[in-house]
């Protein structure tokens, strides 16, 4: 399996106070499924926003898609950006828009052709069980639906890799299984799916998924060694 993310000894300090991160080594393969733990305040997000390139890291090296993110030249950001679809945690869709136009916004934002646009989006609400709420706005609709817009619209543009901030913190159980459903029908697909969550139980939800576990900024493999995946044997 190709590694697609790789953080060598990668910290983030924000302002002049302690490292909200320190000394993160991870790579995450391509296909694999991930769900990065932690109580609040460990950094999940903030690990999250280095890798969908949303900040800088203050030390270390990130190699996306075989390169060196943290060198590489503003211009060539965005394009990096679309291959890494966001699900935020507080959704962040637009108030004014419809479900139909939030969910078409990063084909728009591409410069998709209007006539390329509506069989994808009708494609993506469907399959997100959203097939008669297109004019909703946001507003109007649930907890959970906003949610399911938001998943659409992150992977619209069909991103190798899929993050997503405690996309259940705000839905019951039947939803967050809903959801997850959904990020484990991606991942079969062969997209790279990585879950930032504090809730335990779902992690029994996607067989085979892989734990990282964050403590103080400080990445834990699930015997406590500060390193995941946990080295190969003789190398420790
Ligand atoms: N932009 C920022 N400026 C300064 N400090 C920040 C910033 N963003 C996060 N922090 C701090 O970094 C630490 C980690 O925050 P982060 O949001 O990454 O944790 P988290 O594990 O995602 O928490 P939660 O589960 O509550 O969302 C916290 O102490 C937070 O206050």
């Amino acid at each position: 399996m190709a590694n697609i993310v790789q953080f060598e000894n990668v910290g983030l300090r924000y302002g002049t106070g302690q490292e909200t991160l320190s000394d993160i080594s991870f790579t995450l393969g391509a296909g694999a499924f991930y769900f990065l733990t932690g109580a609040s305040g460990a950094g999940k997000t903030s690990l999250l926003r280095l890798l969908y390139l949303a900040q800088r890291p203050s030390r270390g090296i990130i190699r996306l898609f075989g390169e060196d993110a943290v060198t590489m030249p503003r211009r060539r950001l965005p394009g990096f950006r679309r291959r890494i679809g966001v699900v935020f945690q507080d959704f962040r869709l637009v108030p004014h828009l419809s479900a139909w136009d939030n969910i078409a916004l990063p084909l728009r934002v591409a410069g998709v052709p209007e006539g390329d646009i509506e069989q994808p989006v009708r494609e993506m609400l469907g399959w997100v069980g959203l097939g008669d709420r297109a004019e909703a706005r946001p507003a109007t609709l649930s907890g959970g639906e906003q949610q399911r817009v938001a998943i659409a619209r992150a992977v619209i543009g069909r991103p190798e890799v899929l993050v997503a901030d405690e996309p259940t913190g705000n839905v019951d159980p039947e939803m967050a299984d809903r959801l997850i459903h959904l990020f484990g029908s991606l991942n079969t697909l062969g997209t790279t799916v990585v879950v930032a969550t504090h809730d335990f139980q779902l992690l029994s939800r996607v067989p085979g998924a892989h734990m990282m576990r964050l403590d103080k900024g400080r990445l834990l493999d699930p015997t406590g060694h500060l390193r995941y995946p946990p080295p190969p044997r003789g190398e420790a």
